[in-house]
C-alpha cells in the first residue's frame, strides 16, 4: 500500500460548535484556535462535557443536528478547510483521508454482516483497487493490536467482546491509510493493559505511516505515554496547549493543575491527590462573560469576572489565563519533574 512520507498539518481557526437547546443555540466549543503539528500525536484531556467530542467531530465536519459548525475553520494540509467540504467530496474524505473512532465505536459496527465484508464494503465505497492488500493490512493490524486477525474478519460484531470491538473499530481508522486520525476515546472498554498495548500500537503505527493524529481522553496518564502535545480543554475553550512533558510537569493554567492534582498516578503521592472542587459547566451554566473556569478557580482576580482571557503564548505554550505567568508549579512525578 502507498506510505506518505511527509505527515500533514493541522490548523483549526477560530472554530465555534452550537447546539440548539430550549434556550437558543448555544457553544459548545467556542472561537478555538489549535494546530497539530505534522506528524505529532496531539492529546485533548478535559471533563465531561468540556466540548472535546464535538471537537472531533468537527474535525470530519461531522457535527449533526441539532449542532452545526457556526464560524471557523479546520485546515488540513492536502484537504483544505474540512468545514467547507461538501456530498461526495466529504464523504471520500472521512475514511480516506481522515480516519476516525468515535466514542461508541464497538457499537456502529453493523451485526448482520462479518467484520471482514464490512472491511470489502468499506474499501469498496472508497474506491480502494487492491482489495486483498486492504485485507491482508487489516489482519495484520488486528495481529499487532493482539488478536487473531483472520478470525476477527469472519466474525460478526456479537461475537467480539466490547474490548475486540474497540481495537476493530481503531483497525477501521487506519486501514484507509488516511493520514490523519481522529481518536475518541479509542480505550476506554480496555483493561489498564491492553489500553497502555493498544496506545503503543497506535504510536507505532502513527510513527511508521507519518500521521498526524489526534487523541482525545478522559485518562491524563494514558495520554502522558503517548501524546507529544496535550490540549487541556473547558467549557468549550482550549485553555492550555504545549508540549505534553512541560504541560504536565508544570501545568500553568490552575485547571491544568488541578487536573493534574486530581490523578494519584501524576500527582505522585495517593494522599495527594485532591478532586477538583464543583461540577464543569453546561451549555446553559457556562458565564456569559469572562473566564468559564472563575468559580471554580482557585487564584480567581476581579478581571477574570468580566474579561475572556486570549489564549497567548508562555513558557513554551499557548495558555488562556489572565493570572500573570510564568506561573509554573512543578508537579511530583519522576518523568516530569
Ligand atoms: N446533541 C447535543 N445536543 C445538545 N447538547 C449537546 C449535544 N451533544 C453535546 N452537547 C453538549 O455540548 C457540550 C460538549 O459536549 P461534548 O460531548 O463535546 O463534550 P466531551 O468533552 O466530549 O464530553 P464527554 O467526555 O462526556 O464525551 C456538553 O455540554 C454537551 O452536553
Amino acid at each position: 500500500m502507498e506510505r506518505h512520507l511527509t505527515a500533514p498539518g493541522v490548523r483549526i481557526r477560530g472554530l465555534t460548535v452550537v447546539y440548539n437547546t430550549p434556550s437558543g443555540e448555544l457553544p459548545a466549543v467556542s472561537g478555538v484556535d489549535l494546530t497539530l503539528a505534522p506528524g505529532t500525536i496531539t492529546g485533548v484531556v478535559g471533563e465531561s462535557g468540556s466540548g472535546k467530542s464535538t471537537l472531533a467531530l468537527s474535525m470530519l465536519n461531522a457535527v449533526q443536528p441539532p449542532g452545526r459548525i457556526s464560524a471557523g475553520s479546520v485546515e488540513i494540509d492536502g484537504l483544505g478547510d474540512v468545514v467547507r467540504l461538501r456530498g461526495e467530496e466529504l464523504r471520500r474524505t472521512r475514511g480516506r483521508k481522515v480516519g476516525y473512532v468515535f466514542q461508541a465505536a464497538q457499537n456502529s459496527l453493523n451485526p448482520l454482516k462479518t467484520i471482514g465484508a464490512q472491511l470489502l464494503d468499506l474499501g469498496r465505497s472508497h474506491d480502494v483497487g487492491d482489495l486483498r492488500a486492504l485485507v491482508r493490512d487489516a489482519r495484520e493490524l488486528l495481529g499487532r493490536m493482539g488478536m487473531d486477525g483472520a478470525r476477527v474478519l469472519d466474525s460478526r460484531q456479537h461475537e467480539l467482546s466490547g474490548g475486540m470491538r474497540q481495537r476493530v473499530g481503531i483497525m477501521f481508522a487506519l486501514v484507509l491509510d488516511a493520514r490523519v486520525v481522529v481518536l475518541d476515546e479509542p480505550t476506554t472498554a480496555l483493561d489498564m493493559i491492553t489500553q497502555a498495548t493498544i496506545l503503543r500500537i497506535i504510536r507505532e503505527v502513527h510513527d511508521e505511516r507519518a500521521l498526524t493524529t489526534l487523541v482525545i481522553t478522559h485518562d491524563v496518564g494514558a495520554v502522558a505515554e503517548v501524546a507529544d502535545d496535550l490540549a487541556v480543554m473547558y467549557g468549550g475553550r482550549v485553555v492550555e496547549h504545549g508540549p505534553v512533558a512541560e504541560v504536565l510537569g508544570a501545568p500553568e493554567h490552575p485547571y491544568t493543575r488541578g487536573l493534574i492534582r486530581a490523578i494519584p498516578r501524576l500527582s505522585g503521592d495517593l494522599g495527594l491527590a485532591r478532586a477538583l472542587p464543583g461540577r464543569p459547566p453546561t451549555l446553559g451554566t457556562l458565564p456569559a462573560a469572562g473566564c468559564v473556569f472563575r468559580e471554580r478557580c482557585e487564584s480567581s482576580l476581579d478581571l477574570c469576572r468580566t474579561a475572556e482571557p486570549v489564549p497567548a503564548a508562555r513558557a513554551g505554550r499557548t495558555v488562556a489565563c489572565h493570572l500573570p505567568g510564568p506561573h509554573a508549579v512543578p508537579v511530583k512525578r519522576k518523568e516530569y519533574a
